[in-house]
């Protein structure tokens, strides 16, 4: 049996390419996507109710998506915010490279697709949003928040969409606890639960 995952750092199957149609930001465009990767076949449910309810983007700045699979978050960012730079992580090679690959067939020129390490140290965010890797287990997932959302940006919304019965509600008492050994300005809550989806939002008040 492959141990492959979609979180594999260099998915070991052969990478056959497919392009498939995709709506977003309310135009049909073809995307390309391959196996070995997050929901190669088209937009996650997760990820659609994260893309119908979060608010929008920061319009400059930086953002960032947590986990890009072959992109539908970032390239919605970027779309949405042009003037912003979106950096666009994954741990999965392929990923990336599909992600990039798709950012350039939109012609979208604001996205920085790389590995978590490669994202300069003193960059933070004015808007994260993720679907994040649930799957890679709880260390590694709690690992991945601690590390991003403390880099939140002065009165700036990081939004994680996670599936209900796949922990949400823990989770979400977790980040309390984590932002709240990190400082006194972060808040999170969950604004809205769609189709056994929770929307997470992590809020970062001004310092001033
Ligand atoms: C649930 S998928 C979401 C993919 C894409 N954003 C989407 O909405 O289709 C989570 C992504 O996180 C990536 N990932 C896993 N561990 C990671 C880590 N430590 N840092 C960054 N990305 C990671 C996986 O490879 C996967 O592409």
């Amino acid at each position: 049996m492959s141990s492959e995952h979609y979180f594999s750092a260099s998915p070991d199957s052969a990478m056959r390419r497919r392009d498939i149609d995709v709506v977003l930001e309310g135009h049909r465009r073809t995307v390309v996507t391959a196996g070995g990767i997050f929901s190669p076949e088209g937009i996650d449910r997760g990820t659609q109710v994260l893309l119908r309810h979060a608010p929008d983007p920061a319009a400059a700045g930086h953002l960032l998506d947590i986990g890009c699979g072959w992109g539908p978050i970032a390239l919605t960012l970027a779309l949405r915010s042009p003037e912003a730079t979106v950096w666009a992580v994954d741990v999965n090679e392929r990923a990336r490279l599909l992600c990039a690959e798709n950012a350039a067939r939109l012609g979208l020129d604001n996205i920085e697709v790389m590995a978590p390490e490669q994202v300069p140290s003193g960059v933070r965010f004015e808007t994260i949003w993720s679907n994040p890797p649930i799957r890679v287990g709880k260390q590694v997932l709690h690992d991945l928040l601690q590390l991003w959302l403390p880099r939140l940006a002065d009165d700036a919304e990081a939004w994680l969409v996670v599936q209900k019965n796949l922990g949400a509600d823990s989770l979400l008492t977790w980040v309390r606890s984590m932002l709240a050994s990190v400082g006194e300005d972060f808040t999170a809550d969950r604004p809205e639960t769609d189709k056994g989806y929770r929307l997470l939002r992590v809020s970062r008040q001004s310092r001033g």
